[in-house]
């Protein structure tokens, strides 16, 4: 089998007496979407944190690309591919769509000797920029701030940002948070073909969209994976009926 991705070893973090990470150790394999499902509280946001930087572990393994990345802060990170997509936005509101996946593309190319050419003008960003809006659906959208995007706008805005910096993998916490029907209909069909450029950790509860797109799921109950396999082995596992998909109605 191909070697992982990304590979977290008995991550553990507690937050006082609760332990919100207890030992979790999970791959991400080239190609597939990995998705983490488990109730609110299992700890998914604290897990992707830590593996995207933002959250220290007290212990554990995070390694990406064969590096144990364990040190590197989410700048760094990011810079050596892992992508990422949030509940909370870093875009520039005050910018347009254009620009602000623009900006992506310049941090990825690093930026000497830019500033005597004026920016929007620089086909160097613009075309790429454009391209990547292309693909995330945006494109008619291109010149509107990010500000007055709708909220499934600026999903597919971010998306664009993360895709122009060149991801190895992302790391998507749930993508389809707020998007109507239409929406993530459209999201799920776009991230069913991007696993095949970057592999995806997926937090999401939405659970159309996790069982059609997962190769794998991994389940997390009160900091503890409980159960990782296929949508069917995931569905049909008792454990997992009881602690997760059980209570659903
Ligand atoms: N900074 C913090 N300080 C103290 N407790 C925290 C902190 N961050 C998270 N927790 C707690 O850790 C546990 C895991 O939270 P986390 O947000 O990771 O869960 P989650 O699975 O992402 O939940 P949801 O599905 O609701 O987003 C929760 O009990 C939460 O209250």
């Amino acid at each position: 089998m191909a070697e992982p991705v990304l590979s977290i070893r008995d991550l553990r973090k507690s937050f006082g007496a609760l332990k919100a990470t207890d030992g979790v150790s999970l791959d991400l394999r080239p190609g597939e979407i990995h998705a983490l499902i488990g109730p609110n509280g299992a700890g998914k946001t604290t897990l992707i944190h830590q593996i995207a930087g933002g959250i220290t572990p007290d212990s554990g393994e995070v390694v990406f690309l064969g590096e144990d990345i364990g040190a590197l802060g989410v700048a760094a990170r990011a810079r050596r591919g892992l992508g990422r997509s949030f509940q909370i936005s870093s875009l520039a509101p005050e910018f347009s769509a254009l620009r602000n996946v623009m900006l992506a593309v310049q941090s990825r190319q690093g930026s000497s000797f830019r500033f005597f050419r004026p920016v929007m003008k620089d086909r160097s960003l613009t075309e790429p920029a454009m391209a990547m809006l292309e693909r995330t659906g945006l494109a008619a959208r291109a010149n509107v701030p990010a500000a007055e995007l709708s909220h499934g706008e600026r999903r597919q805005l971010e998306i664009a940002i993360a895709l122009a910096l060149g991801p190895r993998a992302f790391l998507l916490d749930e993508p389809m948070a707020g998007m109507g029907p239409e929406g993530s209909r459209a999201l799920t069909a776009f991230l069913d073909g991007l696993r095949h450029e970057a592999p995806i950790l997926l937090v999401e509860h939405d659970m159309d969209a996790v069982f059609a797109l997962a190769d794998r799921i991994s389940v997390l109950v009160y900091g503890r994976v409980i159960a990782t396999g296929t949508v069917d082995e995931v569905r049909g596992d008792a454990e997992v009926r009881r602690a997760y998909l059980g209570e659903r109605p």
